[in-house]
């Protein structure tokens, strides 16, 4: 079983703090020489310290806007301010090197070694070799990697490892700023969530300015404070946090792009308040099972964990094992957005779903007409 967290690793903090603007978009505009327009008079602000996600269908802007931010694009007209000062002031390579840059399947040098691939950016900043590699190291440990992973070639990793490089050389050049395109678009949705946990769980304690470009609306709800969607042609069409983009689309293109399950995915910012815990008979396993089970029960190991759950009227011989049990659904951790629950409840073979605390520990259950109810109740 997968616990189905939704750690929201929010970095605003401080609702007093006013709010800095990190990255400005007055007016820009980007044709290219074939006369595309690719980015049409696009005007928002990025607040510091924030994630912030551009996200639309395919070909309407989203890593032409990004590519302006560091100057591999140049804007036809506009400014792109970073911290109040015209992006097209600094000097190209001066203006990379201070921004994180992530990209899809990681972009990472095949001759060279993880350790080095992350190294790059410090040794260019004039670091020497032993500093660099030292620093490397450390950032292959911030984002969840084993050391000994270092002295690898990109070739001998996942498609999840490799991200996660991605990650860490971007992370070297210790800027302010990160820019990511669609950086886990290439890994199957599972290691794409654990990443997505992961970045999260970085910005909660790095509180960057990340802009993340990607074309899966889940993904931009699931990470964005705030999220910019475009339209075909360049044109911003909505700009705010996720929930606004949710619950109030501006019109039917953002309706129809956010999807029509926006109401389930709106149960993303609900909070569980107001769903009470019922208990749950569990058994521990190797232990014995009473003979007349009248409903389902919940196994779990020697340290509380569940396991799995044991059908009614079952009959196990000797104390209970694996092969007993149906597997459960995922797990709702406490604390985390109203959705995990209702699915928990959904993918149960009990249709009760299973509550557990940081440690994932059974801590009780929850019904889906239980999490129904308090939906009801708040509309
Ligand atoms: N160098 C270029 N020359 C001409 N047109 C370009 C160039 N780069 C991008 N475009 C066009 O500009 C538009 C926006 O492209 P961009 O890559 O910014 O979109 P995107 O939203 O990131 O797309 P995707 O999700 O498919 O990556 C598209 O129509 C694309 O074909």
């Amino acid at each position: 079983m997968r616990p189905s967290s939704r750690i929201r690793g929010r970095s605003g903090g401080n609702p007093a703090r006013v709010p800095e603007v990190a990255i400005e978009f007055a007016n820009v505009t980007k044709r290219y020489p074939d006369g595309t327009v690719a980015v049409d008079d696009l005007s928002l602000t990025i607040e510091d310290g924030t994630i912030t996600v551009f996200v639309g269908p395919s070909g309407c802007g989203k890593t032409t806007s990004l590519r302006m931010i560091n100057r591999m694009v140049e804007p036809t007209s506009g400014q792109v301010l970073l911290d109040g000062r015209d992006v097209c002031e600094s000097d190209p390579p001066v203006l990379r090197r201070g921004i994180g840059y992530v990209i899809q399947n990681a972009g990472l040098f095949p001759h060279r070694t993880v350790l080095d691939n992350v190294a790059t950016v410090p040794l260019l900043s004039g670091w020497g070799r032993s500093r660099a590699r030292e620093r490397a190291a450390e950032l292959l440990a911030t984002v969840g990697l084993p050391a000994e992973l270092g002295d690898r070639y990109p070739a001998q990793l996942s498609g999840g490892q490799r991200q996660r490089v991605g990650v860490a050389r971007a992370l070297a050049a210790d800027s302010p700023v990160l820019l990511m395109d669609e950086p886990f678009s290439a890994v199957d949705p599972i290691v794409r969530e654990d990443l997505q946990d992961e970045l999260l769980r970085l910005q909660s304690r790095l509180g960057k300015t990340i802009v993340f470009v990607t074309h899966d609306v889940d993904e931009a709800v699931r990470l964005g404070d705030k999220v910019a969607v475009l339209r075909t042609g360049g044109r911003l069409a909505q700009y705010g946090t996720p929930a606004e983009v949710l619950r109030n689309p501006v019109d039917d293109f953002v309706a129809s792009f956010v999807g029509r399950d926006r109401g389930y995915r709106g149960l993303s910012f609900m909070d569980a308040t107001g769903v009470e815990l019922q208990d749950v008979a569990t058994i521990r396993l190797g232990e014995p099972v009473p003979r007349a089970t009248t409903d389902w029960a919940l196994a779990v190991n020697s340290d509380g964990r569940p396991r799995g759950w044991l059908p009614p009227k079952s009959t196990v011989d000797g104390g209970l094992r694996e092969g007993d049990l149906v597997a459960g659904g995922s797990l709702y951790r406490r604390g985390t957005p109203l959705r995990g629950a209702l699915d928990a409840a959904l993918s149960s073979p009990a249709g009760l779903g299973v509550v557990v605390d940081d440690e994932e520990r059974v801590i009780g259950v929850v019904t889906a007409r239980q999490i129904l109810d308090v939906i009801e109740q708040r509309r």
